[in-house]
Parts: C-alpha cells; structure tokens; sequence
C-alpha cells in the first residue's frame, strides 16, 4: 500500500515519468513474485499460496500468461457436466494416489473392500502432457442461493495452463482424460452377474475368484484363449473397420465338472466385463428374448448355460417349432438365487431362428463391446446353424484333467510344485479318466493347514479304483465280446450248411472308459451290419 501511494504522489510530483517508473517497478515485482508463486507454489502453505495468486492475478489481468478453466459437477445447461466431472474426477485420483499430499479415502460404491481415493479441496497436482506441465485444483463454490448450506456447495475442478498450449489442452490433453478417466471407471467399478427373472434382469454383485493362472488348463491351450480374448477386447478400431459388430460368440462344450463356469467367471474376470446369465426356459417368447438383451449394456459376458437343456434348440429348425407345441423345457441348474427363481416356468416359445437373429442382429445395432457363450456337455446335440463360425467363433472343447493340468491344480489347492507321488499320479492318469472337478475335491484340504500328503493319498486311492474299474469292464466286454464270437460262428456254421454264405461281419469295439463322453457313439456293443 505504500508503494502505490508513493506511486500516486510521484504522478502528482513535476515529472510525471516518476510516476511510469514506479508503475513499472511494480509490475516487474509483482511479476516475480507471482512466478516464484507458480514455480515454487507446493512448497508454500495452501492459504498463503491462494493469497498470493489471488492478488497477483487481480494486479496483472493483461499481462498473465495462464489460461484457467473450470468444470464444475453440476451445470443447469448441460447435463453432461456431471459425466464430465466425474471423468476428470476418476482420472486425477488415480494420478493424484501417487503425487498428492492431502488425499480423501472412500468406499467404492456398492463395495465394502475397495477403497477410492480423491484430491482433497485444498490440494493441487501437477500434470504432464507431451512435455507441457499443467496444474489441476479442485474447490467449491456457492450455488446461486447463496446459502452456505453444504448441499448449496457444487464442487468444481479447475485447469491452469499456459495459454500458448490452449489448443493442445483443449483438444488432445481434455479427451486423453476423458478417455482415460473412463477407462479407471470400468477398472474400478463393482462388476455384476445378472439374471433374469422373466422378462427382467436383477443383478448380484459379480466377486468371483476365478482367474486364467488358477485354470486347469493345458499351457498351449490356455495361452490360446487369453490371446484370443485379449486381441478381442483391444480391436474396437478394427471391428469398426471392417464392418463388423464388436462381439465374439464362444462355445464351451465338455463332460460336467471340466471348468466350463469356472472359465467365464475367468474370461469376465480377466476383462472386467459384467455377467448377464441368461435362463432362457424362463423367457416367453421372441420379443421377451430381444428386450433383455437389447438391456445389456456394453463390456458383459451374456452366457447361456447348458443350451442344449434350455429350449429344444437343437434339432432342426424345421423340426423346431413342431416340437415346442408338445415339449416342457427341462429346468436349468438351480445356481441362481432364490429370488430370481420364483416365477413358475412355463414353456417358453423362444425358437431357434429367434436366438439366431438376435446372434446375427440385434448387437449390430448396440454399441460396445459384447461377448457371448453358449456352454454344453452334448456338443452333438446342437443344430449346426446355432455353433456356425461367424456365430460362435471360437469352439473351446474343456476335457478331462492331464498331468500337466493336475499340476496346477496341486499348485493352486496345496501349494505344491511337486512331491514324490506325483510319478504315480501321473501314471494312473494315464490310465483312466477323471474330471478336474473330482481331482479338484480330492486335492481340497481334510485339515488346516493342508497335509499334501493326504490329499494325494486319497486322490492316487480314487485314481486307482478308477483304473481297476476299467480294467474289470474290459474285462467283462472281452468275455462278451468272446461269447458273441462264439454264437456268430455257431450261426456261420449253421448258415454254412444251409446256404453256403456267412452274410455277417461283426466288428467289437473297446468298452467306455471310466468316466467316458457321454457325446461318444455307445462302443460297448458289437455292431453287426448286413452285407
Ligand atoms: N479346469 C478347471 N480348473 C480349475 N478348477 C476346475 C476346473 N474344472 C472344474 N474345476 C472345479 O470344479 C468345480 C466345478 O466346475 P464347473 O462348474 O466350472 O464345471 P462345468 O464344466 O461348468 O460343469 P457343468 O457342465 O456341470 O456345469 C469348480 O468350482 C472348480 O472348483
């Protein structure tokens, strides 16, 4: 205040150019200041720090070089504020954990685990964007109310930057957060398994523990998958390119108990899209179908468990719809909550060409990126149209458990990356046949903390049992087969004598073993054909 008196007086004084010269010492210092404000402005406590730019940005309105802009969370005008607001929002608190001093801590929504962390109000960090530096703060201001009630309060975010670089931060740096800010949502939001109950869906909150390293999987095959879908999830340009909707239809067919639920918790889990589970005996017809799934939204696994119990999908399509008239569809597997299951199932008059069309075209019409699978123990069963390439893209067969899948199983149960009976182990399953769902609930610790040796025990006994089982039923179809042999003879010889012409052939094929596809042709039977 001094200063300026003194500056005023010397304008009054006989030569005016005093009075310019002091003008513009002051300038120059306020100038000064205000740099080392900017340049050292996180060493200074927060309340001197907003004194000093205040003031200094009043005294030089046309010489500030810094551009300022504000996104405020509610904005009459223009909904999208809010959207807005809260990309920015996800994108500095992801940026801020690792720079800010003064941090907020929350609980994600809907999460009671996930913690989510944001600038605290009197808190600036500095960001970086193709070498330019640039500051965000965040405040609130009074609504036009003007009381000072806290729901009158809307908060804001606010981005200085030097004004030289307004078109880069206008253009690329605002949609590189935006962009980024959306994609920390997707990471950190609480994913959901919808079902449907009818014609709605409700949804549980998704938390399974499934994952691609704990799959007992060949590593070949494994690696295949994860390829698969991660080349998926990031070719949004491509598919749009080509013409093509974003989706990818997965068929996982196999014996119950191969990991076919356990890989969709996996692929969902992996991508961190949401689960829509689709029961299909409990849609009424066609359009009921187009409704819920015009509903799902984009980033979801949409399954259909066991497709060949749903509906009578799988015979011809002609043959179809004469075949609904008469037929109850089964009930699916009761894994849903109660709930969800309590609308009595009526027949359900969804048909074949009606799931087609909306494999082929509804999703085209929907934005995002969809994956879509169809699991089933009877891969035969199915009409050929409905698993097509170009439908179901990618057809997974998930079988009975080798060694080297065992050995994930044993890492993953037991903490183990081998033991002494591991030789045996590997030899029996050679031999027999068994599910990782049975090895799995031997390899399940009796006591805490597991004894390996135990589990293994008890695992190598069933293995054991399983291989002298199929040892007894060659065994049985051998003497069978010895049987047959000898009445077919009997019956050449008796045919001998009366034509001359044996006119049979017999071929015996080996018996199932234990634990054997239930898809194969039934081979314990000899198959006699007329020449
Ligand atoms: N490949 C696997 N890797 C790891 N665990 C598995 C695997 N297969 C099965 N399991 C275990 O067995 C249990 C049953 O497996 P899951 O329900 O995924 O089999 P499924 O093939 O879907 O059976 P279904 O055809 O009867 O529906 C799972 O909870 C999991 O613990």
């Amino acid at each position: 205040m001094a200063k300026a008196k003194s500056i005023v007086k010397s304008f009054n004084r006989t030569n005016p150019w005093n009075g310019f010269t002091h003008l513009g010492s002051l300038i120059a210092t306020l100038m000064f200041v205000w740099s080392l404000v900017r340049q050292y402005r996180r060493l200074l406590p927060y309340q001197l720090r907003v004194i000093l730019e205040k003031y200094c940005q009043r005294a030089l309105p046309f010489v500030n070089p810094y551009v300022q802009i504000r996104f405020s969370e509610l904005c009459s005008e223009n909904l999208m504020c809010t959207e807005l607001y809260s990309d920015i929002e996800s994108y500095l608190s992801y940026h801020s954990s690792t720079q800010a001093k003064r941090l907020k801590a929350d609980l994600l929504k809907n999460s009671q685990s996930k913690l989510a962390l944001s600038v605290d109000s009197s808190e600036e960090i500095a960001d970086e964007f193709q070498g330019i530096k640039l500051w965000w703060a965040c405040g609130k201001t009074m609504s036009s109310t003007g009381s000072p009630s806290l729901h009158n309060k809307t908060r804001y975010y606010r981005l200085t930057f030097h004004k030289q670089h307004r078109d880069l931060i206008i253009g690329p740096y605002l949609s590189h957060v935006m962009k980024e800010g959306k994609a920390i949502k997707v990471r950190n939001r609480q994913r959901k398994l919808y079902t449907n109950n009818g014609p709605f869906w409700k949804h549980v909150v998704f938390e399974h523990p499934a994952n691609f390293e704990t799959l007992a999987l060949e590593a070949k095959q494994k690696k295949e998958i994860l390829e698969d879908l991660i080349t998926f999830s990031q070719a949004e340009e491509y598919y749009a390119k080509i013409g093509r909707a974003w989706k990818r239809g997965y068929l996982l067919y196999g014996p119950p108990g191969t990991g076919k639920s356990t890989m969709i918790a996996a692929m969902a889990n992996l991508l961190n899209y949401d689960i829509y589970d689709l029961e299909l005996t409990s849609v009424k017809d066609n359009a009921e179908l187009r409704k819920l799934l015009i509903e799902t939204t984009s980033k979801s696994v949409i399954v259909i468990e066991d497709i060949d119990c749903s509906l009578d999908l799988t015979g011809k399509r002609k043959q179809t719809k004469v075949k609904q008239e008469v037929e109850v569809p089964k009930l699916p597997k009761l894994t849903r909550p109660k709930y969800l299951t309590d609308r009595e199932p009526k027949p359900s008059q969804v048909t074949l060409s009606g799931l087609l069309n909306f494999i082929d075209g509804i999703w085209s019409a929907c934005k995002g990126e969809r994956l879509i699978v169809f699991t089933t123990n009877h891969v035969k069963k199915l009409d050929p149209a409905l698993i097509r390439k170009g439908r179901m893209d990618k057809h997974i067969e998930l079988s009975y458990c080798s060694f080297e899948a065992f050995k994930t199983l044993a890492k993953n149960y037991l903490m183990l990356d081998d033991h002494q009976l591991f030789g045996k182990i590997g030899l029996l399953m050679k031999q027999t046949k068994m599910t990782p769902a049975e090895i799995a609930e031997h390899l399940m610790p009796k006591t805490l903390p597991p004894d390996p040796q135990v589990c293994l025990n008890s695992l190598m006994q069933s293995l054991e049992a399983a291989v002298e089982r199929a040892r007894l039923k060659v065994g049985e179809t051998i003497i069978k087969n010895t049987e047959i042999t000898a009445i077919v003879e009997e019956t050449k010889e008796e045919n001998k004598g009366s034509t001359g012409h044996t006119g049979l052939q017999i071929q015996t094929a080996l018996p199932l073993a234990a634990g054997e596809q239930h898809d194969k042709e039934p081979s314990t039977k000899p198959v006699v054909s007329d020449d």
